[in-house]
């Protein structure tokens, strides 16, 4: 592994990669007398985005407060836990890891005492260069808290001579690359900056006479808040008793907004990147069914969740029937995890279950919105065959998945991703599918609307990072990928 990898890849939480995808959400208010209650409901909106552990930091003005738990926002802010959060602001987060192990310590918002004041910090995305900026932090005496790359940013406004907070922030953003939307809270100001490529969303709202920040605009529903603008990429707004000024501290050279956000992630409800992510994945299905048909199909379904919009784009190009031939259970996570493999095998099955009534004899095209280890498809496959289809053509509404992640979602390791050492044809017969077709890079790039492809990211598709230190380096020869056992 070259020396960059391993400096990345520290970081990761999980270098099993045994786990499902997901990232963070982030929420802010400022201005609202019942400002943490606020951020519950927020948060609960933005659950989707990530399920390890959830808090809120409030300020009445003169001090913050926090709370911070592992698990889900629900179970965590009970009315007398809420309660203890007083005052006119507060940010929160939900955090699935990219950096540090899944434990308290590192459960945002991150909240600290310094020669400053009182300041919390909630981080959207993943930090790549967080490892060696830590390491010479340590070396000059710093003590860490936690393992997560936040925290760097932490240390770095802690030690700026910067005279407002603000510019302390900037300075320190400035040392760091990678991907962030991340919210600052102090006794007496909300500060929000996303990163200058603008890999992960946040937007801006207004609730009467406070300002709200949420990664998506389902949390700002939610609220009944107005929706007012995206962020810019390398934007930075403050909010204070003066009101909202807004500056660009970092010029975007090239924009590179995560096109997965619209495959997978956000919730089909927001409007992400100045489009509607269930209409983006209905064009994402009539895209894949333009260059994927399946002739002679009697109907198509979809993988609930994630695939149902894709799915009904396929049925509306294609004229084959669109019938729901799999039921979600409502009680397991969009990110079923289990650590143990034997009990992991189950969780397919758990989730979803077939519909025999729908399914038996049928023709089936199943849509899905990607594959990432083939472990959901295969089960998925074998699921709808044992109900009684007779074939089974499976459909993915995004290309192959051949690289990891580097910018806040937490896709596993190279070599355990199907798509990086095995041709479609392979894939295909590991997941006992009749025929398999994906979108091609083009056909994702118009369906969300990037003609020029140049304003998203697509390395884990492409295999180029835009960081561009991470090309060479996560580019290990798929020769030394293990091929996995093609059995039926
Ligand atoms: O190839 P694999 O490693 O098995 O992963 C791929 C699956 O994981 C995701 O679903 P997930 O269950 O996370 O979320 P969803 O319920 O929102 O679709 C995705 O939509 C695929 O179905
Ligand atoms: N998925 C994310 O955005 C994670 C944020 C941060 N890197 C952490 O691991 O806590
Ligand atoms: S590598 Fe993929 S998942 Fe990561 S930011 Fe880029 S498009 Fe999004
Ligand atoms: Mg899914």
């Amino acid at each position: 592994m070259p020396a960059n990898e391993a400096t990345v890849l520290q970081f990761r939480s999980d270098p099993e990669g045994d786990k499902a995808r997901a990232m963070c959400g982030i929420f802010g208010i400022v201005g609202h007398p019942e400002a943490s209650n606020l951020t519950y409901l927020g948060l609960h909106a933005l659950q989707h985005r990530g399920q390890e552990s959830a808090g809120i930091v409030a300020s009445d003005g003169h001090s913050l407060q926090a709370h911070r738990e592992m698990g889900l926002v629900a179970d965590i802010f009970t009315a007398p836990v809420l309660e203890k959060l007083p005052g006119g602001a507060a940010i929160g987060h939900v955090r699935y890891s990219t950096a540090g192990g899944s434990q308290l310590k590192n459960a945002q918002p991150l909240s600290v005492e310094y020669v400053g004041g009182h300041m919390a910090v909630a981080h959207n995305g993943n930090l790549v260069n967080a490892q060696e900026l830590r390491t010479a932090l340590e070396a000059d005496g710093a003590i860490f808290q936690s393992d997560a790359d936040t925290e760097v940013v932490v240390h770095f406004i802690a030690r700026s001579k910067q005279p407002t907070f603000e510019q302390k922030a900037v300075e320190a953003l400035s040392k760091v690359k990678g991907a962030y939307s991340i919210l600052f809270l102090t006794e007496n100001k909300l500060v929000a900056v996303r990163d200058p490529y603008g890999f992960r969303p946040l937007v801006l709202g207004k609730l009467k006479n406070s300002w709200v920040l949420a990664s998506e605009t389902t949390a700002l529903d939610l609220i009944e808040a107005e929706f007012i603008r995206e962020l810019e990429a390398g934007e930075m707004v403050v909010i204070d008793e003066t009101g909202l000024h807004s500056s660009q501290p970092f010029q975007p050279t090239r924009l590179g907004r995560c096109i997965f956000e619209h495959v997978y992630f956000a919730k089909p409800d927001s409007v992400l990147f100045g489009t509607s992510v269930y209409e983006t994945r209905k064009e994402l299905g009539r895209q894949l069914a333009k260059e994927q048909p399946a002739p002679g199909a009697d109907l198509v379904i979809a993988v609930p969740d994630s695939g149902v919009p894709a799915a009904i784009g396929y049925a509306q190009e294609s004229g084959i029937p669109y019938d729901v031939g799999l039921i979600r259970s409502h009680y397991v996570g969009r990110t079923f995890i289990e650590p143990q493999q034997s009990i992991r095998h189950f969780g397919v099955k758990l989730k979803l279950s077939a519909v025999r009534q729908v399914l038996k004899g049928k023709r089936v095209v199943v849509v899905d919105d990607s594959i990432v280890r083939g472990t959901t498809s295969r089960k998925i496959v074998k699921m709808l065959k044992a109900a009684g289809a007779v074939e089974v053509h499976l459909r993915i509404s995004s290309p192959p998945t051949q690289w990891p992640c580097y910018y806040g979602i937490d896709t596993p390791s190279r070599q355990e991703l199907i798509a990086s050492s095995h041709s479609v044809e392979e894939i295909a017969r590991y997941v006992t599918a009749d025929t398999l077709g994906y979108i091609s890079l083009e056909g994702l790039g118009t369906a969300v609307g990037d003609r020029e492809r140049t304003t998203f990211c697509t390395a884990c598709f492409s295999g180029k990072y835009l960081t561009g230190e991470l090309n060479n380096a996560s580019a290990p020869s798929t020769e030394s990928a293990p091929k996995l056992a093609i059995i039926a």
